[in-house]
Parts: structure tokens; C-alpha cells; sequence
């Protein structure tokens, strides 16, 4: 159990280089975090700062180089049952139904550990219940390549909680779906954090995404990958929130504050400073030519 003071994950001093082909490249360098239990933590920033490579680390899919990741005061070694990953690309099983991709990896595992006939009962259980959460049951017996992208997601989504993971790591999981499934699978998402009590971890390149579904917005910046910053979102509870939201002028601000951080550490800031003063200087040229 975990007092409520424990981070639920404890990130310290971690730094990652990666090794190909005798080169070296330094992609994460001192990273401090800590997330709380049942908090959802966004992490954004520039494409290559790092952002995946951090969540694969705590999800035990790629190993550290410095530093250490605490899940519940214990040392992650490689993957476990406390976490499960999420990915964009669904990751389905195209010769299994809806239902039977929601439960497969549940199977394997009770399979494993020589689960009791009650297990399985409740197995079955829960799987129902996650097809209602998710908006399933009417494609329960359909396959995978039936169904759109945000269903195909959500299927997913039910797959990946079948085990009650107590962290849920999102890789950004909606990256592929149109704006109008995004939204719903935004909603879908905050009832799923709301209902099940977990802690999320999410990637996103969408500050919008960002401020409207965390608690707190983490900005990496890069070479080499480090916090630039964090931000606290002071939104309504979850389940309170709904897409207008995304207009409001206390929104908008939030998401301004954290796309000029990611700005500045792109260097975007400096460019776009520059086009200013450039095209300041040609209006300013243009219309001495007119006086002469
Ligand atoms: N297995 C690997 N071997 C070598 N370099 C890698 C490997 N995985 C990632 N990298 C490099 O590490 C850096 C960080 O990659 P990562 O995918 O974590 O960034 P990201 O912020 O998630 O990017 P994006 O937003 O584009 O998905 C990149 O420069 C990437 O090329």
C-alpha cells in the first residue's frame, strides 16, 4: 500500500545514451519527477526530446543508464503488472474478436500463475465491465480491422486495464485519430481515471490534449532530454469538464504558458523573433525607398 504522501513513481537523476554502431548519443540527462498516486501527468515537448524514451523506461521496456525509477518505493528492473503501456498504434491481435483481445493477455497470465476456476470467473466479470466503460458491447464478437481507429483504441484501453494496473502509461495513444475521436476518447479517457483509480502517465505532442486531461504538464526540452518545467493545471474536477472548455480564456492561457516554454526550448522563440525583425526591417527599408 502506498501512503498518500509516496510518490507512486519516484524518478531520480535518471539519464539515458543510447549505443549504435559505436556512436554515442546522450538522449535523457538528470531527470528528477516524481507522480503522485491516482495523478494524471502529461509530459510534452519537442519531437525527439525524449518523451518515450522516459515513458519505456518506467514502463521497464528500455533499460537506464544513471539514476534510478521508484514505482512504490521499489526499483524497476523490467516490466511488471503494476504498469501497463498503451501505444498509437493499438497493437491488436487481428485473429481474436473484441471480446477475446480484452482478455487474452489476462489468460496468459492466469494461465501462468495456475489461476483457480474463480479467478476466471471474475476474469470474465471484469471483462464485461470494461466493454460497458468503454462503449463496446454492441462489437463484442467483431475482429479488430472491422472497426475505426478510436474503437480499435478502446479496445486497447479495455486490454490494457483488464489487470487493474495501478499505472497506466499512454504513449499518445489518440496521435492517429481524427480531432472529432480525439475528443470523445478525451472524455472516454478522464471517466476511465476518474472510475478505476489509476495513475497515468501520457505523452502527447497536443498541449491542448495536455492541459485538458492532466493535473500537472511536464516540459521536456532537448539534446540532451531534461524538465524544463512543470506546470500545475487548475481545471474542474474531470468528470466536470467538457469540450468548451478548450475556449475558455483561463484554458487558453494555461496552454499559452506551456507552448511558449516549449518555444523557447526549441529555439521556434528565437526564429520566430527573428522573422519579426527581419520583416520589420524590410517594411522599414520599403518605405525609405517610397520617401526617396
Ligand atoms: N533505440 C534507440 N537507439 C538510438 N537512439 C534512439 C533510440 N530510441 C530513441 N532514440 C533517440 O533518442 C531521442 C529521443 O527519442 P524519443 O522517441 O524518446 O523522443 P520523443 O520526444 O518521444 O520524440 P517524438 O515526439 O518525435 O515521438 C531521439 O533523438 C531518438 O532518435
Amino acid at each position: 500500500m502506498n501512503p498518500a504522501s509516496e510518490p507512486k513513481i519516484a524518478v531520480r537523476g535518471l539519464g539515458k545514451h543510447f549505443y549504435t554502431k559505436g556512436r554515442e548519443f546522450h538522449a535523457l540527462d538528470n531527470i528528477d519527477l516524481e507522480v503522485r498516486p491516482n495523478e494524471f501527468l502529461a509530459l510534452v515537448g519537442a519531437s525527439g526530446c525524449g518523451k518515450s524514451t522516459l515513458l519505456r523506461i518506467i514502463g521497464g521496456l528500455e533499460t537506464l543508464t544513471e539514476g534510478e525509477i521508484l514505482v512504490d518505493g521499489r526499483a524497476v528492473h523490467g516490466p511488471g503488472r503494476d504498469r501497463v503501456m498503451v501505444f498509437q498504434d493499438y497493437s491488436l491481435y487481428p485473429w481474436l474478436t473484441v471480446i477475446e483481445n480484452i482478455r487474452f493477455c489476462r489468460q496468459l497470465d492466469a494461465h501462468a500463475r495456475g489461476a483457480t476456476t474463480a479467478d476466471a470467473a471474475s476474469a470474465v466479470d471484469r471483462s464485461y465491465a470494461l466493454l460497458a466503460l468503454m462503449g463496446l458491447e454492441k462489437v463484442k464478437d467483431s475482429y479488430p480491422n472491422a472497426l475505426s481507429g478510436g474503437m480499435r483504441q478502446r479496445v486497447a484501453i479495455a486490454r490494457a486495464l483488464m489487470s487493474r494496473p495501478e499505472v497506466l502509461l499512454m504513449d499518445e495513444p489518440f496521435g492517429a485519430l481524427d480531432a472529432q475521436t480525439r475528443e470523445v476518447m478525451h472524455d472516454l479517457i478522464l471517466h476511465v481515471f476518474e472510475l478505476e483509480k489509476t495513475t497515468i502517465v501520457f505523452v502527447t505532442h497536443d498541449v491542448d490534449e495536455a492541459v485538458y486531461l492532466a493535473d500537472r504538464v511536464v516540459v521536456l526540452a532537448p539534446n540532451p532530454g531534461h524538465v524544463d518545467s512543470i506546470h500545475d493545471i487548475d481545471l474542474p474536477p474531470p468528470l466536470e469538464r467538457d469540450q468548451d472548455l478548450k475556449l475558455a480564456p483561463d484554458f487558453l492561457a494555461q496552454k499559452k504558458t506551456i507552448l511558449d516554454r516549449i518555444r523557447q526550448t526549441t529555439g521556434v522563440q528565437r526564429d520566430l523573433e527573428m522573422l519579426e525583425r527581419m520583416t520589420r526591417h524590410l517594411r522599414d527599408t520599403a518605405s525609405t525607398n517610397q520617401g526617396d
